[in-house]
């Protein structure tokens, strides 16, 4: 039924309305016969009382014979009267029988034929006689064609009779044989309808159902995993809508299947991107703590910052900024900031909240003071260290991105950042604390000088520089004059007064590149770096002079105090700290015994020059 492209209504509808049709095609004549069977009856009627007239009509004529024969036995009147009634109604029957015989020429024809030879009869033959009888005259001669005229009547009545009855008979069997046939018809019909309906329904059973298990089968694949299955879509029925609908379903399906399996494979990937990174971050993290408990001093932790920082936070800028007095110092920056060399304390918002702050200005958020104006955000992270902040660490998005990128890049960012500033906080004060500790040892107690152990440090570094930059590094060695007098006079307390007194004469003297150390007793070396050699000697009196003229406050009293110095120079003197400072002694020793409170150089030895005091 692939052919029938129709509506499964229509096609049940075809079902029921073709052998309807059928049945009502072929019941027609069945109840034309049946409707008309009235009419036949009113036909048969109407032969039956024709066929009556027509007998009536026999016996009108014997009766008018018989009337004129008896008066013309008898010659009395009355024997006429039947003669004359018959005349009547035979007229009268006539007239009924043409009229009922209407449109059956045959039959007319037979009757205007006995009509005419009666009349014949009447007018030649019955009126003589009568005629002739009343004027009492023979009639014999009359009877014979008389007789002969009467039986050619009868003849015609009789043929008449016969001819009716043979058209009834004739109508009769037509309509027999008509309703033979249309019972006949009816029966084949119906039987014929029935198949046809039969068949029609078998048929769309068979179609539905075919193309249910068709539906069926392609949907049990799909419902095992095949989304590639689609149903062939035959006609516009019912069932080829739904077709059509399950592949529309089926197709969404598929390609939603297709999306989600795209957005897991994406999933997966940034996951997997998410794992590689989260990995790579503790890895680096890792490292990042390692080697900032292998760093030495803050120098080398801020380089494992900025290196690590570069690596975490690619494309960020920033910098680090760590407590120095009041202020907080710029250890590091990357990237494109041009970060303040100090900021204070309340120029940071997360150092005065001790809580990361972050700054978007496309959400107008509340700016620190150190920020710069073409940042457009940035995260600050305090560097907590045992409950206090010691510095913060300022991450600015990468330029490239926009606010809203910003705003998310610095929120995924803030937990590593956040992570890696409790590293730095923990070692940069671990660092401070062992720098400070460092320093303790490098300092002179009595007074806050560094000592010769941070001489020997500080002269290895400065040696090196200078030797890299061909800079002449002077050494100046001052001894007390006299101070063990001094201590025996005014006793040992008064002895280390003036050792501190002088020793913030020396601080005052020189520059912050300069280093004044203690190393020992009554004796101080300062160390001047890119100092040549006349101005060495002029520097080492400039500080003998002040001395010299400087009234130390000792108990009350205002004493003097004279200094001897012995001045020596990289290179002239020597290439390493102990050669120069032998050099140094030397000449100190060349001081004092030439009178002390003077300066004398290490030239001197070799009486190339001598300083007058
Ligand atoms: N008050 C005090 N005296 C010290 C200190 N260290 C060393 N001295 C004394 O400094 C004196 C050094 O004496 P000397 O080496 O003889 O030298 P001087 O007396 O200054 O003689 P010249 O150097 O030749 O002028 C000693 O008496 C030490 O006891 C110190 O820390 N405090």
């Amino acid at each position: 039924m692939k052919y029938i492209r129709a509506y499964l209504l229509l096609k049940l509808f075809l079902a029921i309305v073709v052998p309807s049709f059928i049945v009502v095609i072929v019941m027609s004549p069945l109840y034309q016969r049946v409707s008309n069977s009235a009419q036949a009856q009113e036909q048969i009627v109407t032969h039956f009382e024709n066929s009556n007239m027509i007998t009536a009509l026999g016996q009108y004529v014997i009766d008018a014979e018989t009337g004129v024969r008896g008066f013309a036995l008898t010659g009395r009147e009355p024997f006429l009267e039947p003669y004359f009634a018959a005349l009547v109604r035979l007229e009268q029957n006539t007239a009924l029988l043409t009229q009922r015989f209407a449109g059956q020429s045959q039959l007319l024809s037979q009757l205007e034929e006995l009509q005419r030879n009666f009349e014949l009869w009447q007018r030649n033959f019955a009126e003589e006689e009568i005629t002739l009888i009343r004027q009492g005259l023979p009639v014999t001669e009359l009877l014979a064609p008389a007789k002969q005229q009467m039986d050619l009547v009868r003849q015609q009545v009789r043929l008449l009779s016969q001819t009716h009855n043979t058209l009834l008979q004739a109508s009769r069997s037509a309509q027999i044989e008509q309703t033979q046939s249309a019972v006949l018809l009816a029966s084949v019909g119906l039987v014929a309808a029935l198949l046809i309906g039969l068949l029609l329904a078998f048929l769309i059973a068979y179609s539905i159902s075919a193309r249910v298990r068709e539906i069926n089968h392609v949907a049990t694949k799909v419902k095992q995993g095949d989304l590639s299955q689609r149903l062939v879509i035959r006609g516009k029925d019912e069932l080829s809508q739904l077709a059509d609908t399950f592949n529309a379903m089926a197709e969404t399906l598929e390609r939603k299947v297709q999306v989600e399996q795209q957005a897991r494979v994406a999933l997966n990937l940034q996951v997997e991107q998410l794992v590689a990174a989260k990995t790579r971050e503790s890895k680096l993290i890792s490292e990042f703590s390692e080697l900032l408990q292998a760093c030495e001093s803050i120098t080398e932790a801020s380089a494992v910052v900025k290196q690590t920082v570069l690596r975490l936070f690619s494309g960020s800028s920033g910098a680090l900024y760590y407590s120095s007095d009041d202020s907080a110092e710029c250890l590091i920056s990357w990237g494109d900031l041009t970060a303040p060399a100090f900021c204070r304390h309340d120029d940071c918002w997360s150092m005065r909240r001790g809580k990361n702050h972050l700054f978007a200005r496309s959400r107008h958020d509340l700016a620190c003071a150190h920020t710069t104006p073409d940042s457009n955000a940035a995260l600050c992270v305090p560097l907590l260290a045992r409950g206090d902040v010691a510095g913060f660490l300022h991450l600015c998005v990468p330029l490239h991105l926009t606010p809203e990128q910003g705003i998310s890049w610095l929120e995924q960012a803030e937990d590593v950042a956040v992570n890696i500033a409790e590293h730095i906080a923990l070692a940069l004060a671990n660092l401070r604390l062992r720098e400070h500790l460092k320093a303790l040892s490098f300092r002179d107690p009595l007074t806050g000088l560094y000592n010769r152990r941070y001489l020997d440090d500080y002269v290895e570094r400065e040696l090196a520089r200078a030797a890299r930059s061909s800079q002449p590094l002077a050494f100046l060695m001052l001894d007390i004059d006299h101070f063990k007098q001094f201590n025996d006079r005014y006793g040992h307390q008064a002895g280390d007064e003036v050792l501190l007194q002088v020793s913030q004469l020396l601080q005052q003297q020189i520059r912050s590149s300069d280093l004044v150390c203690r190393q020992g007793g009554e004796e101080f070396v300062v160390v001047i770096p890119d100092l040549q050699s006349a101005d060495a000697i002029a520097k080492a009196d400039a500080i003998r002079q002040q001395i010299a003229l400087y009234p130390f406050d000792i108990a009350g009293q205002q004493l003097g105090v004279t200094v001897s110095i012995g001045v020596a120079w990289f290179p002239a003197a020597g290439e390493t700290l102990e050669e120069i400072l032998k050099q140094a002694d030397s000449a100190l020793y060349l001081a004092k015994q030439q009178g002390r409170n003077c300066v004398r150089s290490f030239k001197d030895l070799a009486g190339l020059q001598i300083l007058a005091s």
